[in-house]
């Protein structure tokens, strides 16, 4: 059977350079380009490319999918920043390419796929919650683009549960330290020589807490979830959003 032919953008970063050691070491996929800053997009055809594996910035992520889109080229993203704006522009797109399919992931790795499934259970038992994620210093985006799905989906599953607002006394507070407010749930980010990705989900109900924690301790924690979403994706038109659709987890 023949190799499906896999290209990856931002191929000199951190997490990009473990992707291409990934994909060469795949039997069943064969490493087509491997491009960086400032190199020409058209190599994705003239290569043959069938998938895209994007890992780039915020800032560069919505002009390379549009190429993509626009030339069939299916995608795996685990760049961040997504906003619903940006989501519902690539949808277009992807509505004019029928077939195309584009994956977006927050996070690859199982266990912060998990961490999301577990904090989106727990949610609607407990009074309050927050969110702490960490992360090296290098990191573009705050808070983390785990994080605000995280809290997302908690906001969610308690809406859902209809439970109240968080109880929260602070009248005074210096700028950002109750943290970010993504749908109503504190998300606080640190920046910390010596770490890679981490999240913490604290939950508190009366006389109890109970905390839900991931690391990634190396870039290979996110390897087993690209290569997952390189193999489905093709046959998966439309856009995916999170790991979780591709792990059978219910
Ligand atoms: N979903 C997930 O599981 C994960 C997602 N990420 C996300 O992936 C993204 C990259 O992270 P990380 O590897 O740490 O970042 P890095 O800065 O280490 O790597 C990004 C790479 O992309 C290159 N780049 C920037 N713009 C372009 C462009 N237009 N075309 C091609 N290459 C480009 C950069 O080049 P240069 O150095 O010249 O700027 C750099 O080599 C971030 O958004 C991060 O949050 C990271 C880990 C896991
Ligand atoms: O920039 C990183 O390193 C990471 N980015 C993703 C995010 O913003 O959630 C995934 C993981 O946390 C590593």
């Amino acid at each position: 059977m023949s190799k499906l032919r896999v290209a990856v953008i931002g191929a000199g970063g951190r997490i990009g350079s473990e992707a291409v050691r990934a994909v060469e070491a795949a039997d069943d996929l064969e490493l087509v380009a491997a491009l960086g800053r400032g190199d020409r997009l058209e190599t994705l055809v003239e290569t043959g490319a069938q998938v895209a594996v994007e890992l780039t910035h915020p800032d560069a992520v919505m002009d390379n999918l549009d190429f993509c889109v626009g030339h069939g080229i299916h995608a795996v993203v685990g760049t961040t920043g997504w906003t619903d704006e940006r989501l519902d522009r690539l949808r277009g797109r992807l509505a004019e390419a029928p077939g195309t399919g584009v994956l977006i992931a927050p996070n690859f790795s199982i266990g912060a796929v998990l961490t999301m499934r577990f904090a989106q259970a727990a949610a609607r038992f407990f009074e309050s919650v927050e969110v702490i994620e960490l992360h090296h210093p290098g990191k573009a985006d705050a808070p983390s683009g785990t994080a605000t799905r995280t809290a997302q989906l908690i906001a969610a599953a308690r809406d859902e549960a209809g439970c109240g607002p968080q109880p929260d006394a602070t009248s005074t507070a210096l700028d950002g330290a109750r943290g970010a407010d993504v749908a109503g749930v504190p998300v606080h980010s640190v920046r910390l020589r010596g770490l890679l990705a981490h999240q913490e989900v604290l939950l508190g109900g009366e006389g109890e807490t109970l905390t839900i924690r991931h690391d990634s301790t190396h870039h290979r924690s996110f390897m087993p979830g690209i290569l997952l979403g390189v193999r489905r994706v093709p046959t998966t038109p439309g856009l995916t959003f999170g790991l979780e659709h591709f792990l059978d987890l219910d």
